[in-house]
């Protein structure tokens, strides 16, 4: 029996997913809250971990080993790092890494540290359904490299050297931690972002503004993932 999480990181990016379900019990756990729902037959847990890698390791690591979760797509905001990609544009993640865990002073790449990988590699089949998904939706869905990092990325020169060194389509603070996690525990994963910024120095002005509208664009994709899967 498959049990789908359905995660974000901020209440704005999950509040059109718990809109679109209705009804749904809420459990209070580890200091969050998890909405249980059954949606068109499947069972799906939602929920927002609150910002930033370790909260989202301790959402996405409950969801699977505390709720028995067996696949898990995230919905959210980004910041566009190629400039090709605007407000409101689609992103899906074929890889993820952390682009704030450096230990290069002992030779190893940024990215990385001994026993883990600068990438994680997101399913493969879920990237493939989200072509049928977008082509069904009209809509063009760039699939790209997320960069994750502790840090609200607002200006050109940290983007630009998270462009030159993961060659990054996108960046947050959550995907490349829940990756690590569904990984680990062998659950399929799907990371879907809406662009709401550009990283820069208006990043902060920008992401106020297109928060609220990016993250329904994010969920109405991923809830049309949910149908299809
Ligand atoms: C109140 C502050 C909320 C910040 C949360 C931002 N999310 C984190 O996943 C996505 C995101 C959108 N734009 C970003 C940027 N420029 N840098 C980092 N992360 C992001």
């Amino acid at each position: 029996m498959q049990k789908i999480a359905i995660m974000g990181a901020m209440p704005e990016e999950v509040a059109p997913i718990l809109e679109k379900l209705g009804s749904y019990k809420t459990t209070e756990y580890a200091g969050n809250k998890y909405y249980e729902a059954s949606y068109k037959g499947i069972e799906v847990v939602v929920a927002y971990s609150k910002i930033g890698k370790v909260f989202s390791t301790l959402t996405a690591t409950t969801m699977i080993e505390h709720f028995g979760c067996d696949r898990l797509l995230f919905s959210g905001v980004a910041g566009a790092v190629s400039p090709e990609l605007k407000v409101g544009d689609l992103v899906v993640a074929t890889k993820l890494s952390q682009h704030d865990l450096d230990i290069t002073a002992f030779g190893h790449p940024y990215g990385f540290v001994p026993e883990g990988a600068v990438f994680v590699e997101a399913d493969k089949d879920m990237i493939e359904l989200s072509k049928k998904v977008a082509s069904k939706m009209g809509k063009s869905v760039k699939e790209g490299i997320i960069a994750t990092g502790d840090q609200f990325v607002a200006n050109e020169e940290r983007k630009n050297w998270i462009l030159e060194t993961f060659d990054a389509s996108a960046l947050e603070m959550e995907g490349g931690s829940v990756a690590v996690v569904c990984n680990a525990l062998n659950v399929p994963f799907f990371i879907l972002r809406s662009i709401s910024d550009a990283a820069d120095m208006d990043a902060s002005f920008s992401f106020d503004e297109f928060l609220e509208s990016s993250a329904i664009i994010s969920a109405e994709f991923v809830m049309n993932m949910v149908d299809e899967i």
